[in-house]
């Protein structure tokens, strides 16, 4: 059986100052197609040279692992050596934002689930980040897009960075809405607005950490 992938959406060369030209439309319509079918792709985009990437794994992530404090936590979870092999070393779940942007470093095992219950293993190369939507713009595009679940699953043994670059509503005016093009007779409103930091708030809390659909459960229309 073939292994399933995320859409690739190939950014580089693209013109940030031009973007009626038919490249961004191309590009616009592949994101588009990937993000209703998997809320998730893998972008390549050359201009994030590996001088970059190199800066930040291989200087600016590791020396803010050597803050002591953070070096505390990381020994509290040091892995027994009973439980060595590829384990799932972060849960299944949602991220409540907009977007993330995710690059992994040197070992993978970021993994997205798609909409039948199948896990799909990212495969980052040295120019490519995976992005994939939250609740918040899933709730914003009025459930157009599906925020996928998705998971780590690595060797624990093995040593593993990632940077996740996230987009997040401003403290001042995070009130989330769809557009009213959005919402019609064919699309009947899925979420009531609400606010984003009280949501936050909610979904870690005890009681939102019960819920399977948080977010349905907090504004369901
Ligand atoms: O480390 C990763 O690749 C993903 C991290 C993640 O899903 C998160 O921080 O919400
Ligand atoms: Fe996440």
């Amino acid at each position: 059986m073939r292994e399933l992938e995320l859409p690739k959406v190939d950014l580089s060369g693209l013109d940030l100052t031009c973007l009626n030209q038919k490249t961004w439309a191309k590009a616009r319509a592949d994101i588009d197609d990937a993000l209703k079918h998997f809320g998730a792709f893998e972008v390549v985009y050359d201009e994030v040279g590996s001088e970059l990437r190199g800066g930040l794994f291989g200087q600016a992530v590791p020396d803010l692992f050597a803050v002591p404090d953070i070096e505390k936590l990381i020994s509290a979870s040091e892995v027994p050596s009973h439980e060595l092999g590829t384990k799932v070393v972060l849960p299944s779940h949602k991220d409540p934002n907009y977007i993330s942007i995710i690059s992994q470093h040197n070992i993978g095992g970021l993994e997205i689930e798609t909409s039948n219950g199948e896990w799909i293993s990212t495969n980052p190369i040295k120019n490519s980040f995976t992005v994939l939507i939250g609740e918040a713009f899933m709730a914003w595009t009025n459930g157009r897009f599906q925020a996928p679940r998705h998971r780590v699953k690595m060797d624990r043994s093995k040593e593993r960075y990632s940077v996740v670059f996230s987009t997040i509503p401003s403290f001042s005016n995070d009130v989330i809405n769809p557009p009213k093009e959005l919402v019609d007779e064919e699309h009947p409103l899925l979420f009531k607005s609400f606010k984003y930091y009280d949501y936050v708030n909610f979904r870690f809390s005890d009681e939102g950490e019960r819920h399977n659909d948080a977010l349905k459960f907090y504004c369901d229309a």
